[in-house]
């Protein structure tokens, strides 16, 4: 048995509040427990107080992640909330991902214009995705990109107030903040998605079998395999923050469909691919794959 009340670990964005409360709705549906059986514990992460640089510059991912895993692995909290987008392919071998809730809405929503098309010449667009800047140079390379940090709402105020003619944000946060009113998804053959994208995951100390026990009960075995694949497409590719990457598995009948796209910073150069694997480990092969056929300036941007 499981030692009650569970400290969940979160940021303090509202997007991470919001999914810290899903987790604890989860948790507390899934085995009886009231509400209080799982206390939500704001942690502050460097990525949340630099706001002025984009993130690959300073530090990458572990901006969102350092604090939270320090918290778990120091049992100040028990179990740590992460948009499995913003968390490294390479974890701490202490920490393990317990669970995974079923995948929101996968797309990116644009806000500013109807679509692409009604987007005027030059137009400006506001993102700190390299991947979404790549894809939006590759498809139209008279766009301006300038940075956008900050979390959703953030953006939109900036937005708002004219700092840039659109921006693109995940679909599955805008949901998640009751935001789904504003912009129109854009389809997957259009944009691919981050890898991850959509998919919420809780961390756990791996040496604690009793609450890894308790989590794994509202993990989403499909979402899961999906992150996993998507993950592993990542690591075998020497991908990082930096890398302009887009990566979508969907399970279907039985196999593991992974669609997967690289490209250069400036849109200039992309190769994308698809294939039907039989396990997520299997990612490292369309990786290898992709990097052997990718033209060098391409290849070069990734480590592997
Ligand atoms: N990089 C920030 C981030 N991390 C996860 C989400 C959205 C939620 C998700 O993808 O699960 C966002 C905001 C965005 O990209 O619009």
């Amino acid at each position: 048995m499981v030692a009650l009340p569970l400290r969940l670990g979160t940021r303090g964005s509202p997007l991470a509040l919001t999914q810290a409360r899903m987790v604890r709705a989860a948790l507390c549906a899934a085995h009886g427990w009231p509400d209080d059986a799982v206390i939500i514990v704001p942690v502050s992460t460097s990525g949340d107080r630099i706001q002025d640089r984009a993130l690959a510059e300073v530090g990458g991912k572990a901006l969102w992640t350092k604090e939270l895993d320090r918290a778990l692995c120091e049992r100040s909290i028990d179990l740590a909330v992460h948009s499995m987008k913003d968390v490294e392919t390479v974890r701490p071998v202490e920490i393990a991902i317990a669970a995974v809730l079923p995948r929101a809405d996968v797309r990116d929503r644009l806000i500013g214009a109807p679509s692409f098309d009604a987007l005027r010449k030059g137009a400006v667009v506001g993102t700190s995705a390299p991947r979404r800047a790549a894809q939006l140079l590759r498809m139209r390379p008279d766009f301006r990109i300038v940075l956008f940090r900050g979390n959703v709402g953030t953006r939109l105020a900036k937005l708002e107030v004219g700092e840039a003619d659109a921006t693109l944000l995940a679909a599955a946060g805008l949901e998640r903040l009751g935001r789904d009113d504003v912009g129109s998804p854009i389809p997957v053959d259009m944009m691919l998605p981050a890898p991850a994208q959509g998919a919420v995951g809780v961390e756990v100390r791996a040496e604690d079998a009793a609450v890894r026990d308790a989590v794994s009960a509202i993990n989403h075995h499909p979402t899961r395999q999906a992150v996993r694949t998507e993950r592993a497409l990542l690591y075998a590719l020497g991908a990082d923050c930096r890398s302009p990457v887009a990566a979508l598995a969907t399970m279907e009948g039985g196999g593991i469909r992974l669609r997967a796209e690289i490209l250069t910073n400036d849109g200039s150069l992309h190769l994308a691919r698809e294939a039907t694997l039989a396990a997520p480990e299997d990612a490292a092969s369309l990786a290898a794959d992709m990097l052997a056929e990718a033209p060098a300036p391409l290849r070069s941007l990734f480590a592997a």
